[in-house]
């Protein structure tokens, strides 16, 4: 408590210059005093001498003066209380709400009103804005009570990210919606393993691997022949020429298909490498392929 009453003796200290503490003109005079210029500069005197005093209490100061300096303290505190919160000092649960593909909704415990930051897609970092997730897991799925607007928005994954850090939010939206970005920004760089742990679900058919040390996405199909196989090349390759992101293509013995997936830009994957593979498997190729023999 003395540390409270130090804290606060201090802050009327701040205070106390007169034309700090005594805002003009608004002076409310105590009970009793003459409302007379001679009364009021006696009064103002005994208060600067008391503001001197400081054996008084604290809190007796701030109940004979202006609500003005409780309303500054209050702010200050106000101010305090929640950088403590945005630095993390106090862990809490963000209700993360996400509304359209590139804003984000989010909340303090989802009892303050809910407040827009932008979302960077593309790096998966909430831009200017310090957040904080208490624990992995589902931050949220749209506005309360239903899911994104845009139905294929979802809050898949948050985690707090260390003191002072952003939050790391990816936001899974139906891939073969978005447009890959051009490879050559300077922010372009490999996802972390979370991202793509998250992005994954989207392209069950692909798998992730490892090729010397490179992530990359691979697919594989049987094609009913080699023509066949070229006809499904030239509809990816429309596909990536509109992307401007461009897979490998192998036609192996004949009939295999085998497609592969990595940014060369950044020697790893992307979210256009995820996005390019959604976008193919909604391309209609099921016509070229042989069909499965049920065994
Ligand atoms: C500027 C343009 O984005 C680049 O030339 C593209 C072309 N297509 C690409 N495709 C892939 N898979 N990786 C790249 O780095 C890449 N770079």
């Amino acid at each position: 408590m003395c540390y409270v009453n130090n804290l606060i003796i201090s802050i009327i200290k701040r205070y106390r210059a007169p034309r700090t503490f005594l805002p003009k003109g608004k002076v409310i005079q105590p009970a009793g005093s003459g409302c007379d210029s001679v009364g009021r500069d006696r009064e103002q005197r005994k208060k600067r001498e008391e503001l001197k005093n400081p054996s008084l209490n604290s809190w007796v100061l701030f109940a004979k003066y202006e609500i003005d300096v409780l309303n500054h303290l209050l702010v200050i505190l106000a101010t305090c209380a929640i950088e403590i919160i945005s630095f993390k000092l106090v862990p809490i649960s963000w209700t993360i709400y996400v509304i359209e593909e590139h804003f984000v909704h989010y909340s303090l415990s989802s009892c303050a009103a809910p407040d827009v930051v932008e979302l960077s897609l593309h790096r998966t970092i909430l831009s200017g804005f310090r957040a904080f997730c208490s624990s992995k897991g589902v931050c949220g799925r749209g506005p309360a009570g239903g899911d994104s607007t845009l139905g294929e928005t979802k809050v898949l994954f948050c985690k707090g990210v260390g003191l002072g850090g952003g939050i790391e939010l990816v936001v899974v939206v139906n891939l073969s919606l978005r447009k890959c970005v051009p490879c050559n920004r300077k922010d372009l760089s490999p996802i972390t393993e979370g991202s793509a742990s998250v992005l994954k679900p989207q392209v069950p058919e692909w798998e992730l691997f490892n090729d010397g040390g490179v992530m990359k996405l691979r697919r594989k199909w049987k094609v009913k022949n080699f023509l066949l196989g070229l006809e499904f090349f030239k509809i990816v390759a429309d596909l990536a020429e509109s992307e401007g992101h461009h897979p490998d293509l192998h036609l192996v013995g004949w009939n295999n298909v085998v497609i592969e997936i990595w940014t060369h830009a950044c020697g790893g994957l992307t979210e256009n490498d995820f996005i390019l593979a959604a976008k193919i498997d909604k391309l209609p190729f099921e016509s070229y392929l042989r069909r499965k023999v049920n065994n």
